[in-house]
């Protein structure tokens, strides 16, 4: 059981795609010099968090611009690149998707958005599921020689369900590209993230877009990480910044060893 570092980089997302591209190829390249071996980009780092780009940014994989930075970063560097979220294109809809690729630049897999964010609030509304579809089918879980994983989007943190199921598959550390707002941001994004963590004893890490004044988007920021304690072991601000975190992998064990929450009897059902 190793210590990885992890590398968030929470980068400012402009209505250019090629200024989004080149900022995220340079903060992951800043993470890796800081000794990262796991880079995390946010969800839709590519593209506005709006309608109108969802569609008009979107790619189809393997080809398009993401996929040839994302393809060619992760080589060069030598990381595991979990790229954030993009819009992808196919069969004539669109999907909030993440793709992870190894430190061979190959892609190891994709990840769809699974539940879509529909917000109707006084501060806020927003209906993805006017633009965008959801992923269906299982989670995916990275097996990876350095650490195993599952990538839950944004609005997914609020499913325990599809948590339990990653951990119950075997992931240690749960990553999360997101784009929390500055409204929904404060109450629940790090109650979220930790709960998740303590729910099933695993690192959960959180990886949002910088607020900036002509942001496109309120971005709420405040990338995260927690152990499998539920303790938040990194946190950035609204800013830019690349966010490091020692990630100690033997802690999983260790607080499963001392609380084993899932080893535990199923409760006996009692009729009166
Ligand atoms: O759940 C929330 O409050 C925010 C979710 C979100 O922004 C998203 O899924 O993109």
């Amino acid at each position: 059981m190793g210590v990885i570092k992890l590398g968030i980089c929470q980068m400012p997302v402009t209505a250019s795609k090629e200024q989004n591209l080149s900022r995220a190829r340079q903060m992951a390249a800043e993470a890796a010099r800081a000794g990262a071996r796991v880079v995390v980009l946010p969800e839709m780092f590519n593209c506005p968090y709006q309608h109108e780009f969802f569609t008009r940014f979107a790619e189809t994989c393997p080809d398009g611009d993401t996929f040839r930075m994302l393809t060619s970063t992760a080589r060069e560097l030598g990381v595991y690149l979990i790229g954030g979220s993009i819009p992808e294109a196919e069969d004539g809809r669109t999907y909030n998707t993440c793709f992870v690729y190894g430190p061979d630049g190959r892609m190891l897999g994709r990840q769809r958005k699974l539940h879509l964010f529909n917000i109707e609030t006084d501060d806020l509304v927003f209906r993805e599921s006017d633009t965008l579809s959801p992923g269906t089918g299982p989670p995916t879980v990275f097996v990876t020689p350095l650490v195993t994983f599952g990538v839950a989007i944004c609005f997914d943190l609020r499913f325990p369900e599809l948590f339990r199921d990653l951990a119950a598959r075997g992931a240690e550390l749960i990553v999360a590209p997101a784009a929390f707002n500055t409204f929904t941001g404060p109450p629940h994004w790090e109650l979220l993230l930790r709960a998740r963590a303590v729910d099933n004893q695993v690192f959960v890490a959180g990886a949002g877009p910088a607020w900036t004044e002509d942001s496109p988007y309120p971005y709420y920021g405040h990338s995260l990480v927690v152990n499998p304690w539920a303790e938040v072991i990194a946190c950035a601000g609204e800013r830019e910044t690349v966010l490091l975190a020692e990630i100690d992998l033997g802690q999983v064990a260790e607080v499963r060893k001392k609380l084993p929450l899932h080893r535990t009897e199923k409760s006996t059902l009692i009729k009166f």
